[in-house]
């Protein structure tokens, strides 16, 4: 692609013969005088994981925040499934399947594995009002997602403050499965942590696209996004100004897209 190209709003969407999970068309952002997104159109296709990567204020959040319900875009459609979605709030985009692990995590530190996993939603038995907390159901079902899901062997009676940064993070993503979602978009997953903790996080996204998931990752990190994604989305000054197979970039070129927008400066 020569450099011209790379400057215009670009909208290519993957292989036809995959089905489209999410296509975002020609979406628009403001907030007051600031455009955050300027006509973004992109394609996500199903069991993919695409990356979105871009530079401070790029635009990542904004896109990754309309896609969880926390905004509205101020112009342009989001389609799930073909279907066009109006998401009025994060509760209709965990309806729509859409689940969305943001980069603090939320964790409830002196809590244990099992009461994070499913605060807000716990199993109950009982009748009427009578209806109590499933203890055992709980922490079934935490097992069945840290365990077997994630593959991961943590005690789950631990207090998650003493939890290491990855298996914090994989948590975190057990509370995004609790819900059952089609879609997980993972906010900066790997900030802050170590090479082997990294590594486990890799490894359980993996592990999530094996199952089947849509994986959008939302991410400063140019190693994350070349080892992990299928495609990768670059985000500059609000518009989408390239999306490339990572075998098709090295991190100079990619480091290019963020700060400038262009794969050549
Ligand atoms: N709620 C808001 N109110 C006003 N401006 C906002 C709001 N959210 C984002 N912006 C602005 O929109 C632009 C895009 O911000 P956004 O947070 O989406 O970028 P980003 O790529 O996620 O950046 P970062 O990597 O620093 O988080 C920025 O100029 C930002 O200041």
């Amino acid at each position: 692609m020569d450099t011209n190209e790379a400057t215009e709003t670009i909208d290519r969407s993957s292989d036809a013969s995959g089905s489209t999970k999410i296509s975002v068309e020609n979406v628009r952002k403001r907030f007051g005088r600031i455009v955050a997104l300027d006509g973004v159109t992109l394609d996500i296709q199903e069991n993919e994981i695409f990356a979105l990567i871009g530079d401070n204020g790029a635009g990542k959040s904004t896109l990754m925040n309309i896609l969880s319900g926390v905004y509205e875009p101020t112009d342009g459609s989001i389609s799930l499934d073909s279907e066009k979605v109006n998401f009025d709030s994060p509760s209709d985009a965990r309806r729509a399947g859409i689940e969305t692990v943001y980069q603090d995590l939320a964790l409830m530190n002196d809590l244990d594995i099992p009461s994070n996993v499913f605060m807000g939603q716990f199993p109950t038995k009982g009748i009427g009002a009578l209806r109590i907390i499933d203890w055992d159901e709980t922490r079934e079902r935490t097992e069945a997602i840290i365990h077997d899901q994630l593959d991961r062997d943590i005690a789950l009676n631990t207090e998650v403050e003493f939890l290491s940064g990855g298996e914090r993070q994989l948590v975190a993503i057990g509370r995004s499965l609790a819900f059952d979602p089609d879609v997980i978009v993972l906010d900066e997953p790997t900030s802050a942590l170590s090479i082997d903790a990294t590594n486990l996080v890799h490894q359980t996204i993996r592990r999530l696209k094996n199952e089947g998931h849509t994986i959008l990752i939302v991410s400063h990190s140019i190693e994350d996004v070349l080892d992990l994604a299928d495609r990768i989305g670059i985000l500059f000054k609000g518009q989408l100004v390239d999306v490339t197979d990572p075998s098709e970039v090295d991190i100079e070129t990619l480091t290019n897209l963020i700060v400038s927008g262009k794969r050549v400066r």
